[in-house]
């Protein structure tokens, strides 16, 4: 159905033809499909692909679209493990290494960027850090892979002089996204947050509960809110942020405390008479269910919970708080008592302008699976636990 000018500029105010998210969300699937996007900044552009779904027949493809040759672009923390080190900023551009006989360039790309190969592949490199450094394309590129909930590793052609960049990529066949809007998607996906619908969800141990239900405009990351009781807008509203958690929330693993956590909040809330659980699609800590499952191999190879995502290439912790606000804004809430054992939680919210008049601790007893990962939260992440 074609959108009228009119019902595009009819929701809230904003304009469907302000393509930010949109483009942002596009060329994010573009990586997932293992398809490559164009990224511009200014009158300059790299030709970008997700390192981990790397075919062989893309490199030549990228020297074919720009001269010069392709550099894999790594974070600092994975090229870190890799003995390379960006030459400025958090970006390392790296050249192609060389491959020995009967291996495949692709597949030496893929051991970059994903650390299940590195025991495999101990004697990977020496590699190379490349002679110019990493351009705002560069740094976008890597933040598109990790919105893709992709390894945040790419090969990038050359980057390369273009007056026009999104008539170029169209005339390819490629999508282009402009580095700014990749850099400030978390901030606008957040505020363009609306609530869509709400409905009655009676829990056990909470019945009246109602779920509901925020989505930006433009079809990016949903998010949901659970209302427990009627909690009033007044005061200080007992609030949890939780991060979804597919294993521990729906799985019931032992390997976190984030079940308990759930229900536990649940609970407290119900016991004092009402309050709000926000549930972030921010799975393991912001870096997605496949990429946290590899997270949990490298665990199981006995790197803690922080090294293992930097291992991945990511920071320990890659959430942002600012759709737990909006959420909070839009039902009306600006004071919070936070049920959490996490400080940065609560800067988080309020550098996103929600009050925490309060830390209400949220801990709970281990188990001999999640003891280790407990005292890591404590000893490398700051958690206030006993
Ligand atoms: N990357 C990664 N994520 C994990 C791991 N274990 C649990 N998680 C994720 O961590 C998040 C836990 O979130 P929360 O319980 O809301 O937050 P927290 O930082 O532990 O702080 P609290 O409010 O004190 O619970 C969920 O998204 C889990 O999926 C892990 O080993 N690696
Ligand atoms: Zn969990």
């Amino acid at each position: 159905m074609a959108i009228s000018p009119k019902t595009a500029t009819d929701r809230g105010g904003k304009t469907l033809f302000d393509h930010t998210i949109v483009t942002v969300e596009r060329a994010a699937s573009e990586l997932r499909r293992g398809r490559p996007v164009l990224a511009w900044d200014q009158q300059r552009a790299v030709v970008v692909q997700s390192a981990e779904l790397l075919q062989e027949d893309w490199i030549d493809g990228l020297r074919s679209l720009a001269d010069g040759e392709p550099v894999v672009g790594l974070t600092y923390n994975r090229a870190n493990i890799l003995h390379v080190l960006p030459r400025s900023g958090d970006v390392a551009l790296v050249l192609l290494p060389e491959i020995m006989a009967g291996d495949s360039q692709a597949r030496v790309i893929q051991s970059m960027a994903d650390p299940d190969d590195d025991l495999m592949r101990p004697l990977l490199g020496p590699f190379h850090v490349a002679p110019t450094g990493a351009e705002p394309m560069h740094e976008a590129g890597l933040k598109l892979c990790k919105l893709a909930r992709l390894l945040p590793a790419a090969l990038f052609s050359a980057s390369f002089d273009v007056p026009d960049a999104p008539g170029w990529a169209a005339a390819r066949g490629l999508l282009s996204v402009a580095a700014k809007d990749i850099m400030s998607y978390d901030q606008s996906d957040a505020a363009a947050l609306r609530q869509i619908t709400a409905a009655k969800v009676p829990l056990a141990g909470a019945e009246q509960t109602t779920m509901v239900a925020f989505r930006p405009d433009d079809g990016g990351t949903e998010h949901f809110a659970l209302l427990i009781g009627d909690p009033n807008r007044h005061d200080p509203v007992l609030t949890r942020i939780h991060s979804e958690c597919f294993t521990g929330d729906l799985l019931g693993s032992l390997k976190c405390d984030c079940g308990e956590q759930l229900n536990g909040a649940i609970r407290h809330m119900q016991d004092q008479g009402g309050g709000v659980l926000l549930y972030l699609a921010q799975e393991g800590r912001g870096i997605g269910l496949i990429n946290k499952l590899r997270a949990y191999q490298l665990q199981d190879q006995g790197f803690d919970t922080v090294d293992a995502n930097e291992r991945l290439g990511f920071q320990s912790d890659e959430r942002i708080f600012g759709p737990a606000a909006q959420m909070l804004k839009i039902m009306g809430f600006d004071k919070v008592r936070l049920l959490t054992n996490n400080p940065l939680k609560v800067e988080g919210l309020e550098a996103c302008g929600v009050t925490v008049t309060e830390r209400v601790k949220h801990a709970f007893p281990s188990n001999a699976h999640n003891d280790h990962y407990l005292k890591t939260k404590k000893k490398r992440s700051g958690h206030l636990l006993p």
